[in-house]
């Protein structure tokens, strides 16, 4: 193990268990302050015209959807080292969750979003049923002192009749929270300020006779 897998590996232990007991994890203080911040910096970095209205839907069916969510995201790659962190520390994940729970999870997407004040996303799923697309979603939030009063939780929902709310998730950088993608209605309340955040979902491997998906 390198250095990376010590320092998270009783995080992915915590991660690995509650997944596997009931289909989602919240960490709070996951990630340490020194990426959030520069996470954060990356973002901001961004001008607010490359931050693009996310879509709703699969990306061969993009439709900008603003009264489903009012977000502008950007994908991540490693141009910078905070997003390269970033990437490794998902890529640690994926293994630690293959190896203990056999997901099969084979590559990872993630974006940055913004929320700017009064921005939500209304209850929705990141992956359908039977779909075999996203198998596991990931957000982690890079906003640091956010107060309750300030709203703009996340709220996890159960897939059961009748509905019950999980838990209200408070964006406050460093809050790290996985759950699997088919099984978690989920929403984003508005919020009085503004709000960051990385999205992010692991994929199976649905290849079939000669066509890759998702690129492999
Ligand atoms: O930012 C959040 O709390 C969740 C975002 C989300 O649900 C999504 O991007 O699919
Ligand atoms: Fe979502």
């Amino acid at each position: 193990m390198d250095d990376f897998s010590v320092k998270f590996a009783r995080l992915f232990d915590l991660i690995a268990n509650d997944i596997k007991t009931c289909g989602y994890s919240v960490q709070t203080g996951a990630l340490p302050v020194e990426l959030t911040e520069a996470l954060l910096t990356s973002l901001l970095t961004f001008q607010s015209g490359q931050l693009k209205p996310a879509g709703v839907g699969r990306a061969d069916q993009h439709i900008s959807n603003a009264a489903i969510r009012r977000d502008t995201i950007a994908w991540i790659d490693s141009s910078t080292g905070a997003q390269g962190e970033w990437l490794k520390f998902s890529g640690q994940l994926q293994q630690h969750l293959n190896r203990t729970l056999m997901l099969g999870l084979f590559s990872f997407e993630s974006h940055f979003a913004h929320y700017a004040p009064g921005a939500f996303y209304k209850t929705h799923v990141d992956a359908f049923k039977g779909q075999a697309n996203r198998v596991l979603s990931v957000v982690l939030y890079l906003n640091e002192n956010w107060r309750l009063e300030e709203g703009g939780e996340m709220v996890l929902y159960s897939d059961a009749q009748p509905v019950q709310t999980l838990c209200n998730i408070v964006p406050q950088a460093g809050t790290l929270v996985v759950f699997l993608s088919e099984d978690f209605p989920h929403e984003v309340l508005p919020a009085t300020r503004d709000r960051y955040s990385i999205a992010g979902w692991y994929r199976v491997n649905t290849s079939t006779s000669g066509r890759v998906d998702p690129p492999a």
